[in-house]
């Protein structure tokens, strides 16, 4: 590839971008801290807020401009001056600040947002760096809508920016509209054509509304950008923006084809993704590159042969690179032969095939009411244990108390033995995890809990599913019921049964 360099500046724009997409809203407190997590990730620059939107943002961008090290940290600005001059004063304690200013481009947003001429555009512009640079060395300027700008109109907007002293000019597609091929040919254009553009760094800014915002900034970057804005889990408005975790393993992995390098610390990925999803409570889907829970899990028989063999026939990088203890071969109704006596030989049974034929059918069974076969079952059917064993519902109640909700729960075992415990919590589902925890007599950590409803009208119904990973194992639950505290309540039991079972399997010593 002929590229200026090879370092790629990776821009994290999830505290503004991300954050003002609905869903995503976050306090200063869990601003500042995602900051300082995105510092260590190794980032160049944190686009910390757009300081003149409100108070919140002014002050967190401030606080992070005063306590965050190690990456320079923008804000963002129209070419307005109340914009700029907030953009100052919040970075005035930067390490190494940067004002980022835009304005529209393209015909559309011209007419129709801004109305303004291009000549009215282009002196905004040159209104917004000019002042930025009076504070400022490190000015960004984007140009907005950028991809559906006619050409000569964007030269002329960008040389007039670069003349201004603009040090990052960016190319942004606003609407995620481009295709991979034609950006890579914007970005050869306009470095072939700005005045100057030998001594500014081109960007790209690629949103996901066709689901190519990588693949138009890896495209950018062959096509000469040096700094692409991306996100963490690609949060950002409407579809998102390119997601930073993609983006940096897809330099890494394919770094043989790109030839660049960041400065990312990948195996920190993983928690920087975690954190975000605990701040704005939105988890990743589970098939989500990089990060999501199937991202190293191979549940299918075929699969998890090949992985047993050698583990590149189905994985391209090391789960460690990006921060997973391990990849994971998840024991389900695809599971085959192969898994099936590997795990029970880690777990210390070696079955002759007719007691191995016999497991996985058993295990098999198991999947029509259940996700997956943990370590708990396995050794259970092992034990030649197949009963009902744990406690059940037998009634539940909750009491909004104002302030607090109390859950009052009864549950019974198979031999008829009865319990009752009430417990207060926040919400509902605080209460009912702890009354149920104090009735069963188990507690645990929630690794994941999702409620989703299927069905409509009268077939509507309640899906709970459940996870809590324990002594390097993930224990999961499901519930179903017409009432989503009863679906919950039942995926939350599954789960302390399981526990339980596997503690009690623990002592059981060899195939009954
Ligand atoms: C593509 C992007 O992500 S752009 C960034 C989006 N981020 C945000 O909008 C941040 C949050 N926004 C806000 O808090 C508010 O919209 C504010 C404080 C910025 C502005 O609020 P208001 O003054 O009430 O204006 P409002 O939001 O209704 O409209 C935007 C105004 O900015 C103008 N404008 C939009 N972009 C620019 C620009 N780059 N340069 C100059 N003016 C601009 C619009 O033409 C409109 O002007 P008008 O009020 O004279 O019609
Ligand atoms: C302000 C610019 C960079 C932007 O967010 C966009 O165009 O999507």
């Amino acid at each position: 590839m002929n590229s200026p360099n090879n370092r790629i500046r990776i821009f994290d724009t999830s505290l503004r971008d991300g954050e003002q997409s609905p869903g995503f809203t976050m306090s200063g407190a869990q601003k500042i801290a995602f900051a300082h997590a995105l510092a260590e990730l190794g980032v160049d620059v944190i686009e910390a807020g757009f300081p003149n939107s409100s108070p919140a943002d002014y002050s967190a961008v401030q606080t992070i401009a005063r306590d965050v090290r190690g990456a320079s940290i923008a804000a963002l600005a129209r070419c307005h001056e109340g914009d700029i001059e907030a953009c100052a004063r919040a970075l005035e304690r930067a390490e190494s600040p940067r004002i980022h200013v835009f304005i529209s481009s393209s015909p559309l947003h011209r007419q129709y947002k801004l109305n303004m001429s291009r000549e009215q555009v282009i002196e905004h512009a040159i209104m917004g760096v000019t002042l930025a640079r009076k504070h400022v060395d490190d000015v960004e300027f984007s140009a907005e809508d950028a991809f559906r700008t006619e050409r000569d109109f964007l030269v002329e907007l960008f040389n007039a920016a670069v003349a201004t002293g603009a040090t990052t000019l960016n190319v942004p597609d606003t609407v995620g509209y481009a295709t991979p091929d034609e950006i890579r040919e914007l970005f050869r254009y306009l470095r072939a054509n700005v005045q100057g553009a030998d001594g500014v760094v081109f960007s790209a800014h690629c949103h996901n509304d066709l689901g190519l915002a990588v693949a138009n900034s890896l495209a950018a970057i062959e096509g000469g950008a040096r700094q692409v804005e991306c996100t963490i889990n690609g949060i950002g408005e409407r579809a998102g923006n390119a997601a930073l975790e993609e983006l940096v393993m897809a330099l890494k992995v394919r770094q043989g084809w790109y030839g660049v390098d960041t400065g990312i610390t990948t195996p920190k990925l993983l928690d920087t993704s975690r954190l975000l999803s605990r701040i704005t409570g939105i988890q990743v889907q589970r098939n989500k590159a990089i990060v999501g829970l199937n991202a190293f899990a191979h549940e299918s028989g075929i699969h998890q042969h090949g992985m047993l063999k050698n583990r590149d026939t189905y994985e391209i990088m090391h789960p460690q690179d990006v921060g997973w203890p391990a990849s994971q071969l998840v024991l389900g109704r695809h599971s085959g032969r192969a898994a099936v006596a590997d795990r029970l030989r880690a777990l210390g049974h070696v079955l002759d095939d007719a007691q191995l034929d016999l497991v996985i059918a058993q295990a098999k069974a198991l999947t029509h009411t259940q996700h997956v076969v943990s370590d708990a079952d396995l050794l259970r059917l092992v034990a030649g244990d197949h009963g009902d064993t744990g406690w059940r519902i037998a009634s539940m109640s909750l009491i909004d108390e104002g302030q607090h909700t109390r859950a009052h729960v009864e549950l019974s075992d198979p031999d008829g033995h009865r319990v009752k415990q009430d417990a207060s919590g926040d919400g509902p589902i605080a209460a009912l995890f702890a009354a149920l925890a104090k009735a069963a007599g188990v507690d645990f950590e929630l690794e994941s809990y999702e409620v989703h409803s299927m069905g409509i009208g009268r077939d509507a119904r309640g899906e709970a599913n459940l996870s809590a990973r324990i002594g390097g194992e993930t224990f999961s639950g499901q519930g179903t019921s017409r009432d989503v505290l009863e679906a919950s309540a039942i995926a939350w039991l599954e789960v302390a049964n399981r526990l339980l079972r596997s503690y009690a399997m623990q002592r059981v010593p060899a195939f009954a």
